[in-house]
């Protein structure tokens, strides 16, 4: 089964834009990008064009290559204390001059609907999350929709990242998976992968995931954003073998990223609907 996040996203699109109308709110997020990454382009690009799509007001600012930590935190600052904007998504990865903790700390817990400060980070590993980060969530979204059992289940997600790895073990675990978290230390790696019903990808390597590290019937979730050697978008699992042995499978592109960007707009109007006070958590 190929779990199509793009046809998952577009439903809850649609179902938001009508629950926004409902509420009679403007929701808005304001985006930052720093210098000129085209990736990084695209995808606030797609962002906007999310939020025009379910009524979701956003400002874009952009910020040359060189932009210093403290202009970048005075941004934020400004954004903190802005009462119109509900959402603040500054767009990773920031140029290397920049302290990329200090700017996501910055952010104002009740503004991030990225997920990525501490203190929402804090509040999923609690088992009460208000905002998780969009990919990992977008990830427990579509296996829901899918009807993929997870409890009971055994997860094992590759990669260790702040964004996705990290948070995704915590999903998993507050819905009741045994989970592990595998890494460029893990031994046995391969074992590992093989011992999983549901397994996930954030490596960041084309064609890290072979059919031979895949239990029968699993659950294969590809985060993996990469360009083979003809320059096309792929992503960590060799697709093709995989799918063969695999009971559901993401593709990309068309499986997780379009679910990372339905899942920000679903915070941004959560972050609407909090400061409205319609809704507690
Ligand atoms: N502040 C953030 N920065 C980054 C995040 C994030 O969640 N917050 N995630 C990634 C990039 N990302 C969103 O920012 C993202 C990546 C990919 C997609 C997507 O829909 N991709 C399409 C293919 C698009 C194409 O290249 O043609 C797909 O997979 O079908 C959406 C969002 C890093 N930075």
């Amino acid at each position: 089964m190929i779990l199509d996040g793009k046809k998952v996203s577009e439903k809850r699109l649609e179902i938001l834009k009508e629950r926004i109308e409902e509420s009679g709110l403007y929701p808005r997020l304001a985006t930052i990008i720093v210098g000129e990454d085209p990736g990084s382009q695209l995808y606030v690009r797609m962002k906007h064009r999310a939020c025009e799509r379910v009524g979701i007001g956003s400002i874009g600012i952009e910020l040359p290559e060189d932009t210093t930590t403290e202009r970048l935190l005075e941004t934020v600052a400004r954004l903190n204390n802005d009462p119109d904007i509900n959402g603040i998504l500054v767009q990773l990865p920031l140029p290397k001059q920049i302290d990329t903790t200090r700017v996501i700390e910055a952010v104002s817990p009740e503004k991030d609907v990225d997920g990525f400060h501490p203190y929402n980070l804090g509040r999923l590993l609690a088992g009460t999350p208000v905002y998780a980060p969009c990919t990992p969530k977008g990830i427990m979204t579509i296996l829901a929709e899918y009807g993929i059992e997870i409890a009971g289940k055994r997860a094992v997600v590759v990669g260790r990242s702040i964004d996705v790895g990290r948070p995704m073990a915590a999903l998993l675990l507050n819905a009741d998976a045994t989970v592990t978290i595998c890494h460029s230390k893990t031994q046995n790696l391969a074992d590992e992968m093989r011992s999983a019903d549901i397994l996930v990808s954030a490596v960041g390597k084309a064609g890290f995931v072979r059919a031979d590290m895949v239990k029968e019937g699993a659950t294969v979730i590809d985060v993996g954003i990469n360009y083979n050697e003809n320059g096309k978008l792929c992503g960590d699992v060799d697709f093709e073998a995989v799918r063969e042995r695999a009971g559901a499978i993401t593709p990309v592109p068309g499986g997780v990223g379009p679910m990372t960007i339905a899942t920000l707009m679903e915070q941004t109007f959560k972050a609407a609907e909090r400061k409205a006070c319609i809704s507690v958590l």
